[in-house]
């Protein structure tokens, strides 16, 4: 097996350190997602308390009965709010869906921003109030930790520091919680079903809390799968099409997907949680003429973010 580098940086190094520790932060960073598109990330701001209420709450919520689940699954939305079913989304290029049942939150506007009419209202669980405030909070929280992300990372890319802070204000993010959810007859799913078939996620940049549980792969240049551990609470953040999009593949948003643990396992639960970090939808996402040139040649059409995610949303069928 390949071995692969994925780095642990400490975020608080970048938010809170001196000058030298920001330029080693956002070198290794950039560095890191040239190369592999992914990294750990300690110092996150998410405490362990929050990331345990988190998953109680997340288990909670998916233990609820299938007819109280599904009054929640609301047509139109593409599965941008509340629950979409078992076996709903397909992996891009695959025709089997994956072995998966989500529930998702969008954007609360809170400063008053007009942008707040164009977001459909997320989905209040009546059956579990701290659902609702428990998953508000760890998404702001993420939210907090992205924008320094991409602060290090437009250094990075020698853009102005913050150039990516507008463009993320109020954006489109999505906090997915995910329950892979317990098989106990092998052969009422299809052979080639698995829990996340590979694929590439559509933003900006994702956070991931939970990769602690096996499960998670991404693929190598040289072509295999490597396992990514994540130690205790630390976040895993991997590139999304999106910032591939908008450095020409200068930044790499790696192929993943989460595999079918041995058959006398697949009767086990396997949960996670995602934060797809979006900008608006106005972003242009034209490549950065910066990192095009002759032995880069530019590879994308020109796209904004919002017309670009309805594209995706089609072909993994969450959006007619
Ligand atoms: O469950 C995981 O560990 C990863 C999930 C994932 O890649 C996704 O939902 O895009
Ligand atoms: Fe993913």
């Amino acid at each position: 097996m390949s071995t692969v580098n994925i780095p642990r940086l400490d975020l608080n190094s970048y938010i809170n350190g001196n000058a030298a520790d920001r330029k080693q932060f956002s070198d290794d960073i950039g560095r890191a997602f040239n190369q592999t598109g992914f990294v750990t990330i300690t110092n996150h701001g998410l405490s362990k308390q929050l990331i345990d209420e988190l998953y109680a709450q997340v288990k909670t919520l998916f233990s609820l009965p299938d007819e109280i689940k599904l009054k929640y699954e609301i047509p139109g939305l593409a599965g941008q709010r509340g629950y979409t079913g078992k076996s709903k989304e397909t992996a891009k290029g695959f025709k089997t869906p994956d072995l998966k049942e989500f529930w998702q939150i969008g954007q609360t506007v809170t400063d008053g921003a007009v942008i707040k009419d164009l977001y459909p209202d997320n989905i209040v669980v009546d059956e579990l109030p701290s659902f609702n405030s428990t998953t508000l909070d760890v998404y702001k929280k993420l939210e907090g930790a992205g924008k320094h992300l991409l602060q290090a990372i437009a250094v990075y890319l020698n853009l102005p520091e913050n150039y990516f802070d507008d463009k993320v204000h109020n954006g489109n993010s999505i906090l997915r919680t995910l329950h892979y959810f317990p098989i106990t007859d092998l052969d009422s799913v299809p052979d080639d079903a698995v829990r996340a078939g590979a694929h590439e996620d559509i933003n900006l940049i994702t956070l991931l809390i939970g990769a602690s549980a096996d499960g998670l792969e991404l693929l190598t240049r040289e072509g295999a799968w490597f396992p990514v551990k994540a130690h205790g609470e630390d976040l895993v953040v991997n590139v999304g099409d999106m910032l591939q999009r908008l450095t020409n593949n200068k930044l790499k948003s790696t192929t993943h997907r989460v595999v079918n643990p041995p058959r006398d396992q697949m009767k086990n639960s396997r949960y996670s949680v995602p934060f797809f970090l979006h900008p608006k939808a106005n972003m242009d996402l034209t490549s950065l003429a910066s990192c095009i040139d002759e032995e880069h040649p530019k590879l994308y059409t020109d796209i904004t973010a919002g017309e670009y995610l309805d594209e995706r949303l089609r072909e993994i069928g969450l959006k007619m």
